[in-house]
């Protein structure tokens, strides 16, 4: 299964890959001829210098040039195709990764897949283009120097029965080890990863709590363990290439000292013993360097799995297949909805809630007991156990993904905003508005979320850098640029999750006031507490576990 993962991905790639195979397969030619030339010119040497061996030592030099510059080829041809297939593995693995449903994500191990769409995918390009490629030359140096010595002394046929169980021995012990080892490498570093990832985003409470001291020892942990099974692994790495590689130079001396007799009284020249000598030592290379492949491979079957696991998984349905939505009037129906996050209790247990298009509706309500959950599955971010939400008449499991969620201005309890300026925030990648109707649009936007003032007061405007989750802004000023990004758009429905629970008390019925004419003919759900926002509100519902009660002139 690993395999053929990696011979479709390497299929894709084959072009490069077969030249840079022939490249080196070239190359070991070159190299095998490289001990023949010499041993030639060493006997001639030793035997005094003689005319015709001007030719020999032109060819030598050729041979070492034509390998030098087929290496200096085949390294570069490598490294373009080891970059390409990176690129084509990260693509591969962030689309995917962008299309999992929300239960992976909030399932997965913080620093996990981006370690494996970072550095791990690095690693195995790296394997694919450069070690891989050198297997057939490494095969072809190793089994070329063997025929060649037993041209020269066929004694040298005990080498390979010697040669070949001593290799699989050896490559069976360490292997398995080194799997085992891998893992728990990766993990560490995984480790590493998350706890960077998660105390960067946690300085401020860090600081607050003055514990510095603690996240610098975990982490200080983290680090140095992942240090120790590197280190373990890298010291099984170093053994294998020169110890297979001894294991070839002890038995080619065995044959020598086996045949010496033979290889000293035959009648061999002085050029084919240092012949001899020398295709004996550029045997240990090839097969140093097939054994330490092994190892890589070993290494590279941990991320092939992680990767095959991952892009395996199924994306979330309805990318591919669906009902085309333009735009719709906004009428909203659940019907006795039940839905449960995994291995939780039960969340909403026959639900039943109807809104009509352009209403205004409040959503009131216990922490916990599923206000944003129902949300999240009108947005299809999970599925329903039971029961049917229905869009405009039309069950919204039937309507293509992203059509669906277009449908919505969503703005979260806990605004999502990213490093860049505040007009990227509010636009938030939607190149489908440009020129004026982009310039409209935002000023729309800011206007209404009541951002205009507080923007118009920083010097670079709308073109603030806002930093990480914007925290640059105060809390208000974040929650604001939230709700511009949502009427941004105009879309035909609005969903606000607390979105203005930290506005001042002024800006908030301000806000009310210039949304009761922007959002006319909007459906909105609005999910706060606040006596303002309920203002807004057509109707008041108050959820529990399993009704919604009308509360509507209570507050
Ligand atoms: N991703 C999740 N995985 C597992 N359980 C979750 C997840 N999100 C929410 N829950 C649980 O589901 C229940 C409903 O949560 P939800 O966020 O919908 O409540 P809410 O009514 O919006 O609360 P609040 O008023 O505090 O915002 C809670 O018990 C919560 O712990």
């Amino acid at each position: 299964m690993k395999l053929a993962f990696l011979w479709q991905r390497a299929k894709q790639f084959r072009g490069e890959l077969i030249l840079i195979s022939s490249l080196s397969i070239a190359s070991s030619l070159v190299t095998l001829a490289i001990p023949w030339l010499a041993g030639q010119l060493l006997g001639g040497v030793v035997g005094g210098f003689q005319q015709d061996l001007k030719v020999t030592l032109g060819l030598l030099v050729s041979a070492l040039v034509s390998m030098t510059v087929l290496n200096i080829t085949s390294s570069i041809v490598s490294s373009a195709a080891s970059l390409r297939i990176l690129v084509q593995l990260r693509e591969e693995v962030y689309n995917h990764v962008n299309l999992m449903p929300m239960a992976f994500h909030d399932r997965r191990k913080s620093g996990d897949v981006l370690a494996l769409m970072t550095s791990e995918v690095g690693g195995l390009s790296g394997f694919l283009a450069t070690t891989l490629t050198n297997v057939p030359s490494m095969m072809l140096t190793a089994a070329g120097a063997v025929v060649l010595l037993f041209l020269i002394d066929p004694t040298v046929a005990i080498l390979v029965p010697i040669l070949v169980p001593l290799f699989f021995i050896v490559m069976k012990l360490v292997g398995r080890n080194l799997r085992v080892i891998a893992q728990q490498a990766r993990k560490a570093e995984v480790s590493v990863f998350a706890t960077a990832e998660s105390d960067l985003g946690m300085v401020s409470a860090i600081k607050a709590f003055a514990t510095e001291r603690y996240h610098r020892g975990a982490y200080s942990k983290a680090v140095k363990t992942s240090q120790k099974i590197s280190f373990r692994q890298a010291r099984i790495r170093a053994f294998i290439g020169p110890i297979v590689a001894l294991i070839a130079a002890l038995a080619a001396i065995a044959v020598l000292i086996i045949g010496s007799d033979a290889l000293a009284t035959g009648d061999r020249t002085p050029g084919e013993l240092f012949a001899f000598l020398l295709y004996a030592a550029l045997l240990t290379r090839p097969v140093g360097g097939l054994a330490d492949i092994y190892g890589s491979y070993q290494v590279a079957r941990g991320t092939l799995s992680r990767l095959e696991a991952v892009l395996e998984l199924e994306p979330e349905p309805g990318h591919n297949s669906g009902s085309k939505l333009d735009r719709a009037a906004g009428g909203i129906i659940f019907e006795n909805v039940q839905f449960s996050y995994p291995a939780r209790p039960q969340v909403l247990n026959g639900l039943n809630l109807s809104i009509k298009p352009g209403e205004i509706v409040a959503l009131m309500g216990d922490n916990g007991v599923g206000k944003s959950t129902l949300v999240k599955l009108l947005l299809r971010y999970y599925r329903a156990d039971g029961g049917r939400i229905m869009l405009d008449g039309t069950d919204i499991t039937e309507i293509q993904i992203q059509d669906l969620r277009r449908q919505f201005g969503y703005v979260p309890q806990r605004p999502m905003l990213f490093n860049g300026t505040i007009a990227r925030n509010i636009a938030f990648g939607q190149p489908s508005i440009s020129g004026d109707q982009a310039t409209d649009a935002m000023s729309r936007a800011v206007k209404l979320s009541q951002a205009e003032n507080f923007i118009a007061d920083l010097p670079k405007g709308l073109e603030t850098e806002i930093g990480d989750h914007g925290v640059r802004l105060s809390g208000g000023q974040g929650q604001r640029i939230a709700l511009a990004r949502a009427l941004y758009r105009d879309p035909p429905i609005y969903i606000l999750d607390e979105a203005t629970s930290m506005y001042d008390l002024d800006s908030e019925a301000a806000f009310v006031e210039d949304c009761i004419d922007a959002l006319r003919d909007r459906t909105v759900i609005l999910i706060t507490h606040r006596p303002a926002s309920l203002a807004l509100a057509d109707r008041v519902l108050e959820v529990s576990y399993n009704e919604v009660t009308d509360v509507t002139g209570k507050f």
